[in-house]
């Protein structure tokens, strides 16, 4: 089963807020993780260190000086993790390969141990009928490649095609949805912008060639995988709709929220306005001719990541936010919506919002929710974690999804941010967004009622009422 699958099949009659939702026939319901988040084993079959064991041992960047050494301890665990997942019915499972385990250095010789695990892994899958997305890059780059200048430097984006091509030659007979990366716009503004991720540096003309770089890699591997039959190739992004009175700031932010990675991937172009917009930070020379068509080279989903939706408004000598290059007048304000456990607001109509914006500003590309969900402090007493906020979280945005759907909207699948709770990355293991309890110490799973619900959700192909 391939997530292009064809949605077909009535859509019930939409009651906001209550009462049934069922979802289209073959709509595929899923879980999600990545793999410095989970897997552990950081020194084990010949991994090489990536960027964020470099920066999770840098003191004072993450939470408590906690790393991916263990993690969910999932490359030994991974059997149970994947029966588990089986027991709760989840028909398609999104991960992400490690570079630093199949191309220790990020290049050149191959680690057959490496791949030896994402093999035993898709076989443990398919075993249980789960269908694999893979994502290729989940942040994890090879340290040795960010040595030589990392995203900044156009070589990461040639590497990391012909990793895509390494790592398909090995599972593209039983892969059949290939995403290139995981939000870029994480990987540049907040890796080489703002600092607050891997590698960590703060340098807003880096975070451009960073974007440039990442979506040339995404373009580049996606000729790979054509070149080499692969049936489904894709990237995910995290979107958020903006809000707020002023269009010249909401237009600046959209431009770098969204529109930088979207129209490149999707029109083969960047946004006017955020080029000129960052000619104070970049002269942009490290765009080169025919880059631009190898980006924008059409792919057959496009995966969303939404949390939460941004709001800004002007202030008067505002600072910039250090994740938005030029934002300096621009105050970023929440609404009294309920918050999660990491401070961002609930509002799944931001989903609907966002998802027909783009199904109109872009339309022909098949979506799939790649990652949605919410951090509550859960308490595990008795065997048992009542996360009801997380079950009210994803029902409101299952409804929001729906929504969409009846709107128009070609979304094909939904993957609940996350499988378990992991390392969250600049939070450790403080936050925890698991439909599956975690207890670090023991590495005893507990599904939590939101796993038991989300069940029912999936059997049911949509909601009670
Ligand atoms: O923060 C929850 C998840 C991460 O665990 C995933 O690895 C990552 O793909 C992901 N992206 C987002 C939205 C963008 C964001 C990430 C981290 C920090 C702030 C914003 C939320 N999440």
């Amino acid at each position: 089963m391939t997530l292009s699958m064809g949605v077909s099949g009535g859509i019930s009659e939409e009651t906001a807020g209550t009462g049934e939702v069922i979802f289209p026939e073959g709509f595929v319901w899923g879980t999600a993780t990545a793999s410095y988040q989970i897997e552990g084993a950081a020194n084990e079959d010949g991994r090489g260190p990536s960027i964020w064991d470099t920066f999770s041992r840098t003191p004072g960047k993450v939470f408590a000086g906690h790393t991916g050494d263990v993690a969910c301890d999932h490359y030994h665990r991974y059997r149970d993790d994947v029966a588990m997942m089986a027991d709760l019915g989840v028909q398609a499972y999104r991960f992400s390969m490690a570079w630093p385990r199949i191309q220790p250095d990020g290049s050149g010789p191959v680690n057959p141990r490496g791949l030896d695990f994402y093999d035993r892994l898709v076989d443990e899958l398919h075993g249980h009928g789960i269908t694999p997305l893979v994502t290729l890059y989940h942040w994890d780059l090879p340290q040795a490649l960010e040595d030589r200048g990392g995203w900044t430097s156009r070589e990461t984006a040639e590497r990391f095609a012909e990793y895509a091509a390494v790592a398909y030659g090995r599972l593209g007979d039983r892969i059949a949805t290939w995403t290139t990366l995981n939000e870029p716009w994480c990987s540049s503004f907040l890796g080489y912008g703002a600092g607050v991720h891997a590698p960590g540096r703060t340098d807003p003309g880096a975070a451009f060639a960073a974007v440039h770089h990442l979506l040339l890699g995404h373009g580049l591997a996606v000729a790979e995988l054509r070149a080499a039959g692969a049936a489904q190739v894709g990237i995910t992004l995290n979107l958020a709709p903006i809000s707020g009175d002023d269009p010249e700031a909401v237009a600046h932010i959209d431009g770098l929220q969204n529109r930088i990675f979207l129209d490149p991937v999707l029109r083969g172009e960047y946004p006017a306005d955020v080029v000129e917009r960052a000619r104070r930070f970049t002269d942009w020379s490290f765009v080169r001719d025919g880059d631009l068509d190898i980006i924008g080279a059409p792919i057959d989903v496009l995966g969303v990541n939404y949390y939460s939706p941004t709001a800004v408004r002007l202030r008067a000598g505002q600072p910039a936010n250090p994740v938005h290059p030029g934002s300096e007048g621009i105050a970023f304000v929440q609404g009294d919506e309920e918050k999660t456990a990491m401070g961002w607001s609930v509002k799944p109509s931001g989903l609907t919002e966002l998802l027909t914006r783009v199904s109109r500003d872009y339309p022909g590309t098949p979506l799939i929710i790649t990652e949605n969900g919410a951090a509550f402090d859960d308490v595990l007493a008795d065997g048992r974690v009542a996360d009801e906020r997380r079950i009210a979280f994803l029902d409101g945005h299952f409804r929001a999804a729906h929504a969409a759907i009846a709107a128009g909207a070609d979304l094909r699948g939904y993957f609940v941010w996350s499988l378990m709770d992991n390392f969250e990355w600049a939070e450790g293991y403080a936050k925890r967004f698991g439909l599956v309890h975690v207890d670090y110490a023991s590495q005893r799973r507990t599904p939590k009622d939101s796993a038991l619900w989300y069940r029912e959700v999936i059997r049911r192909n949509g909601l009670q009422a």
